[in-house]
């Protein structure tokens, strides 16, 4: 137990944002005058003025969502050097991470993923690492096999030198130099560093060798269970390829491999049916009160991070803390992110300003408190209830006696602390893979009222949801260095589908019985927080009125109608405030925050783009779901490593594209600004020619403004291989632009 007399472990501090308040209230009042405009002349103007009244309006229910989150951001603080004086026997802590697909998601990178998890400052008798394998794959267990031998030199160098990033790929690619301390001559350090270098050299090629089938893996001896298995046929495979047997502090945590039985016709629930997997196998075997989970590309890269999130977990009022959220950083983004893959807002503002609510949303990364998944209640937590009969708890975690009198303990248990660890792992293999099998949740509250939810492709954020529904809090910590750092999906196909996911995932959760206003209602979820979900969930929501409004001003060129006031009348000065506010705004902040003025304009224009890409199609896989007409599927990201000249070479930073329908929208509403702008330069007329009442000068601004958001498709308009639109998406896209035009001749 943490003892309250010592120097606290952590901090919570409320930042002041009064001239972010003031900046937002100014706004908000100013799309209030302007809906107020709207509705004046509503009379005066066609159903264009209608349709525009409706964005608006959706557009400032959407700026109040917004203020709520962000109205009382928090930072929290932590002190790990007074972790040891406070809490002398640390509590352990297993560590997932999950993979599916060597050929989407490289062996190499994984074993890399394991090198630096197993390479925390943390005592490594208190660490058990469990790789997740959906892909069945021989190639996973061989990589993470060798990579744990590597490990026995790799990790006494790391703490010995006190490297930052301790995952080998990254240090070797010189990601970040590490300087030997002080009292160490630089020369014994250089021949380490060259011995390790090679070993790691060594390792990578035995990998490729193996994935590239050059040396095929024998199928026999560890591997034979493996010789008649397919990805989705198999039974439950665990292996303990490293125990610590003594059980000493500076050795090596434990590494244990997981493949989950599959077969075919049954519904595996994607990274939620891995993780309830993995807290059953982890919760037979070493059952820590907390855990830690990563996707396979996601390495660490503050090694204190187990001892930092330890003292949240530990010292906060109450231990009400569920979950810790960290930013993740991508250690492959070009200069000024131009695919938009930094987070960096969500984390900075959505993030900060949730938690100063009741907690910061989960996405993908973080720490847990084992009895939170379990699904115990904050206030059954809080009056030590959590004890259940023999009976509700096999309804509950099914048929694993040892699982069931574990978790018992962990549910009861008023310590964070103290855990029965097994003598020996080997003996927990066979209750690990019956709790690994495809028939074991079947009757259970696995997916319900235990463990991740299933139902959405986005399981991270529904299980945020769930345990701030009951009554929990939870952390975002932003350290320096930053905790995590992951690859960044390069902008084209990939990061298209990323986004699709995400998207299509909270749409499911805005449609389910679980959604935010239920649980507001029904439980714990406070109504601030509610608002920040909802806000969250309904951002591809957006996509909509946003198509919408930037048709306007097209269908105002073609039909020479207008939809903004004229340059000089006095409501136009509420649009140029309204612009220039509000782009003030976004431009201080992030420069504020050291990003340079172009990444800003980047993260600005991928939001519309992906307004008219993923997220549309988000709308269409949802919709073919509510019909039961297909199934949302949770596609992986190919992770990407960029080669040098990816990076530097004339195509850095160029969109790719492939004929996926996703591009046909945005390559039509490209034609359809184009077209619009060039009318004048062309002297082409309107269809309707009325003298003064055509459109204005903000009608064509919008249009620029949206060939330039769309610039990179310009690029691809006259690119060339991937880098070319396909001339297929632009034959369907000249063909939607005629059916609007076509449209507009009749509305008009
Ligand atoms: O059937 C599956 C599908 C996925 N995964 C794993 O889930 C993780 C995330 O998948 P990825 O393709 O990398 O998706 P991202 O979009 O990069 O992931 C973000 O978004 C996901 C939700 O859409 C979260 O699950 C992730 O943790 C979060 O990092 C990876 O480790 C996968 O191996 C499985 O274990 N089993
Ligand atoms: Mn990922």
């Amino acid at each position: 137990m943490a003892n309250s007399a010592s120097h606290p472990l952590c901090e919570k501090k409320f930042l002041n944002n009064t001239k972010d308040r003031v900046v937002d209230l100014i706004v908000l009042v100013l799309l209030f005058s302007l809906l107020v405009y709207r509705l004046l002349y509503l009379s005066d103007h066609g159903f264009i003025w209608f349709i525009a009244f409706l964005c608006e309006s959706w557009y400032t229910f959407f700026w109040l969502l917004w203020i709520n989150v962000k109205w009382s951001p928090v930072d929290y603080k932590t002190y790990p050097q007074f972790l040891l004086q406070s809490v002398p026997d640390l509590p352990p802590i297993d560590v997932f991470v999950t993979t599916t697909d060597p050929m989407l998601e490289p062996p190499i990178t994984t074993a890399n993923t394991v090198l630096c998890l197993m390479a925390v400052d943390y005592p490594a008798n208190k660490v058990a690492c469990y790789v997740s394998d959906d892909g069945c794959s021989p190639l996973t267990l061989y990589s993470v096999t060798e990579a744990s031998k590597f490990a026995r030199f790799w990790i006494p160098f790391c703490k010995k030198y006190n490297i930052q990033v301790r995952a080998p790929m990254l240090y070797f690619s010189g990601y970040s130099a590490s300087s030997p301390p002080s009292n160490i001559s630089s020369e014994i350090f250089q021949a380490e560093e060259r011995k390790m270098k090679e070993e790691y050299e060594k390792l990578k090629e035995k990998i490729e060798d193996a994935v590239q089938g050059k040396i095929p893996i024998d199928l026999s001896g560890d591997y034979a269970v493996f010789a008649n298995t397919e990805k989705n046929n198999h039974p439950a495979i665990v292996k303990v390829i490293w125990e610590n047997k003594e059980r000493i502090s500076n050795g090596l945590p434990h590494l244990i491999y997981v493949s989950r039985e599959k077969r075919p016709n049954h519904q595996h629930h994607y990274k939620a049916g891995a993780m309830n997997v993995l807290t059953r196998v982890s919760g037979v075997m070493t059952n820590a009160p907390f855990t830690l989970n990563v996707d396979s590309d996601m390495f660490i890269n503050n090694p204190k991070i187990v001892q930092q999130a330890m003292c949240l977990l530990l010292g906060l009022n109450h231990r009400d803390c569920a979950y810790i959220q960290c930013r993740e950083l991508s250690y492959n983004e070009l200069k000024d992110d131009p695919f938009g893959n930094d987070l960096f807002a969500a984390f900075e503002l959505v993030g900060r300003g949730m938690a100063g609510i009741q907690g910061s949303f989960f996405g993908g990364t973080g720490f847990h408190r084992r009895k939170v998944v379990y699904g115990l209640t904050f206030d059954a937590h809080a009056n030590e209830q959590g004890k259940l009969s023999y009976e509700e708890m096999k309804r509950r975690f099914g048929n694993s006696t040892k699982l069931i009198k574990l978790a018992t303990q962990t549910l009861s248990v008023e310590s964070d602390t103290k855990v029965d660890q097994p003598e020996d792992l080997s003996s927990c293999i066979e209750m690990a893979c019956q709790v690994a099998s495809c028939d074991y949740e079947l009757e259970t509250a696995w997916g319900s009222e235990v463990g991740w939810m299933y139902g959405s492709i986005t399981e991270d954020l529904v299980m945020g949801m769930k345990i701030h529904s009951q009554g929990w809090s939870s952390v975002l910590y932003l350290p320096d260095p930053p905790a995590f750092i992951g690859s960044a999906p390069p902008g084209g196909p990939i990061v298209t589908i990323q986004k699709k996911r995400w998207a299509t995932g909270q749409l499911e959760v805005l449609s389910s019985r679980n959604n935010p206003i239920v649980l507001a209602v029904k439980t714990k979820l406070k109504l601030r927080q509610c608002l920040a979900y909802i806000f969250i969930l309904m951002w591809c929501v957006s996509a909509l009125p946003e198509l919408l409004y930037s048709l306007l001003p097209v269908y105002s060129i073609v039909t020479n109608s207008h939809f903004l006031p004229k340059v000089g009348e006095v409501a136009s000065v509420l649009v140029v405030a309204l612009v220039l506010i509000q782009n003030i705004q976004t431009f201080t902040f992030s420069m504020g925050h050291g990003q340079s003025l172009r990444k800003c304009w980047n993260t600005i224009r991928m939001n519309r783009i992906t307004n008219v890409t993923g997220n549309l199609f988000a709308y269409l896989t949802w919709i073919l779901k509510l019909f039961g007409i297909s199934e949302a599927v949770f596609e992986v990201t190919k992770k990407y490593h960029p080669t040098i000249s990816d990076r530097e070479g004339a195509y850095a930073g160029r969109f790719s594209f492939d004929d996926s329908a996703m591009y046909v929208p945005i390559t039509a509403l490209l034609f359809l600004h184009m077209t619009v702008l060039a009318m004048p330069l062309l002297g082409l007329r309107p269809l309707n020619d009325v003298v003064g009442y055509g459109p204005g000068l903000f009608e064509y601004g919008v249009s620029a403004y949206m060939v330039l958001s769309y610039w990179p498709y310009v690029r691809g308009l006259f690119g060339k291989g991937k880098y070319g639109i396909p001339f297929s998406t632009k034959c369907k896209a000249a063909l939607s632009v005629l059916i609007f035009l076509l449209l507009c001749r009749l509305l008009g």
